[in-house]
């Protein structure tokens, strides 16, 4: 009998200390049941304290990278992450709207966990205007969000409101991640654009420096349970849930001198 893989696509810059970026993302989509393929649109100079660099692959050469993989394996869900110009964006957006794929999950990535910019301004609006209204759901962090919104964002009880408006009247869902914020309990809050409903997803804050590249494997997980085929309240419930027992299982693991990384494959191994 043929078998089929659940197949996931990322496409997204290069993490070499492999706890965020296309590294992040391959180790979610093989933890959560997808074959992971990954374009790579720059490679990253950085590790869990910083980043020194960014040296961008050519777009042209990005843009073959995805019709390599499109026009042949094809993907049930692709992760779009770090996308660091105008070019870039457009260039992609044209590219994957040759492919009917429903599952497009884009991470708004605008700064990394040690505060780096991995987005030339510029490109805010292009991300805005051109990206956003083409996928099916977005996963802004706080900070992002307060770019994208052009205001401030200060407590829990705004994120109704403002998850909302961060769908720009398109029919874009919205995962707004509250672990930017100080409160014991972590609510991140989802709308569903396609049921109009707005799902709250608690969990306890957990104590450790170990965030670097959270936000990179909880959209990848969303991406791979939407590969799977789940509706998108399902799929956020259970990224959620992976995330949450992937920062559970690092938290105590010493790992660089910065901000290390998630466990993810807690299911397989201590
Ligand atoms: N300390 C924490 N304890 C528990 N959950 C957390 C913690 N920090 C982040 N999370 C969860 O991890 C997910 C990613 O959120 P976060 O706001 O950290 O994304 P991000 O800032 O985009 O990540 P990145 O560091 O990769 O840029 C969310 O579900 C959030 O609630
Ligand atoms: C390559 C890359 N993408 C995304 C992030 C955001 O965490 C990062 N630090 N590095």
């Amino acid at each position: 009998m043929k078998k089929h893989y659940k197949i996931a696509l990322s496409i997204a810059g290069s993490d070499p200390s492999g706890g965020a970026g296309i590294q992040a993302d391959l180790k979610t989509f093989s933890a959560c049941g997808c074959y992971g393929a990954t374009v790579i649109v720059a490679v990253v100079d950085e590790n869990t304290v910083g980043v020194t660099d960014v040296h961008p692959i050519p777009v042209p050469f990005v843009t073959g990278q995805i019709k390599s993989v499109l026009d042949d394996i094809g993907a049930d869900a692709v992760k779009i992450g770090m996308l660091h110009s105008t070019e870039l964006i457009l260039a992609v957006k044209k590219t994957l709207l040759n492919y009917n794929i429903k599952n497009l999950v884009l991470d708004p990535v605008m700064v990394a966990t040690s505060g780096d910019k991995l987005l030339q301004d510029e490109a805010i609006e292009t991300l805005k205007k051109e990206l956003i209204p083409i996928v099916r759901i977005i996963t802004p962090n706080i900070p992002e969000a307060e770019i994208l919104l052009g205001k401030s964002i200060k407590s829990q009880k705004d994120l109704p409101d403002v998850v909302k408006e961060l769908s720009f009247g398109n029919k874009v869902s919205v995962m707004l991640k509250a672990g930017h914020l100080s409160d014991e309990k972590l609510t991140d809050v989802f709308y569903n654009a396609e049921t109009d409903e707005i799902i709250e997803l608690t969990s306890e804050r957990v104590h450790t420096k170990n965030t670097h590249g959270t936000g990179c494997t909880f959209s990848s997980a969303i991406a791979s349970f939407l590969a799977h085929g789940l509706p998108l309240n399902e799929a956020v419930r259970q990224a959620k849930d992976y995330i949450n027992k992937a920062i559970i299982a690092g938290a105590d693991y010493e790992i660089g001198k910065g901000h290390g990384p998630v466990h993810h494959f807690f299911k397989y191994w201590e």
